[in-house]
C-alpha cells in the first residue's frame, strides 16, 4: 500500500509531527511515502526540536549521548562516502546521475545532519550562533582578495 503524505511550506508544524503521525505509525517497511512538497526555510532550531521529539516518542534519549551520536555520525559519513566511491570525479550539480542515486544522496547528507544537530543540542552547543560566529572568524583569518583599483 502506498501513503502519500504531503508537506507544504506552510505546513512544517504539521511536517514536524509527520514521524509520529498515524499514518507513519501504520507504515511497513517498502511502503512508499510520497513527500509532493518541498518544506521550505527549516531552520536548525526546528530540526533540532524535531529530533528531541522523535528520540523522546521512542524513549531513545538514554542513547544519545554525545560519544553515540558522534560515532552515528561518523558511520553516516562513512555511508556517504560510499556513494562517490568508485565513481572517479563528478561534475556539479550531479547531472549524469539517475534521480533514485540523488535522493540516496540526499538521505545521507541528511544522516549527517541531523546527527551533527543532535550532537551540537545535546553538547549545549548552538549550532546557528557557533557556525555564524566561525563564518566571521574565517572571513578575519581569510580576507577577501582586494579588489583591483581603477587607475584614472
Ligand atoms: N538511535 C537512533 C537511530 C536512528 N536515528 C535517526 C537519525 C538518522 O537520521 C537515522 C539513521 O537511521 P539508521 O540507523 O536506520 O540509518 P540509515 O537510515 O542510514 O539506514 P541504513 O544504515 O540501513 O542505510 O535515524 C536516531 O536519531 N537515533
Amino acid at each position: 500500500m502506498a501513503y502519500s503524505l504531503v508537506i507544504s511550506g506552510s505546513e512544517v508544524g504539521h511536517f514536524r509531527s509527520i514521524a509520529d503521525s498515524e499514518e507513519a505509525k501504520n507504515m511497513r517497511e517498502g511502503e512508499e511515502i510520497n513527500a509532493d512538497e518541498r518544506v521550505m526555510d527549516v531552520s536548525l532550531k526546528d530540526l533540532s526540536k524535531q529530533l528531541e521529539e522523535f528520540a523522546m516518542a521512542r524513549d531513545w534519549e538514554k542513547f544519545h549521548s554525545p560519544r553515540n551520536l558522534l560515532l552515528a555520525m561518523v558511520g553516516e559519513v562513512g555511508e556517504l562516502s560510499e556513494i562517490f566511491q568508485w565513481r572517479g570525479e563528478v561534475d556539479k550539480g550531479l547531472p549524469n546521475w539517475e534521480d533514485a542515486d540523488k535522493e540516496h544522496l540526499g538521505e545521507e547528507l541528511s544522516d549527517v545532519l541531523l546527527y551533527l544537530i543532535r550532537l551540537a543540542d545535546i553538547c549545549g552547543i548552538d549550532l546557528g550562533d557557533a557556525a555564524t560566529k566561525k563564518i566571521v572568524k574565517n572571513a578575519i583569518k581569510y580576507p577577501p582578495k582586494p579588489r583591483e583599483r581603477k587607475l584614472l
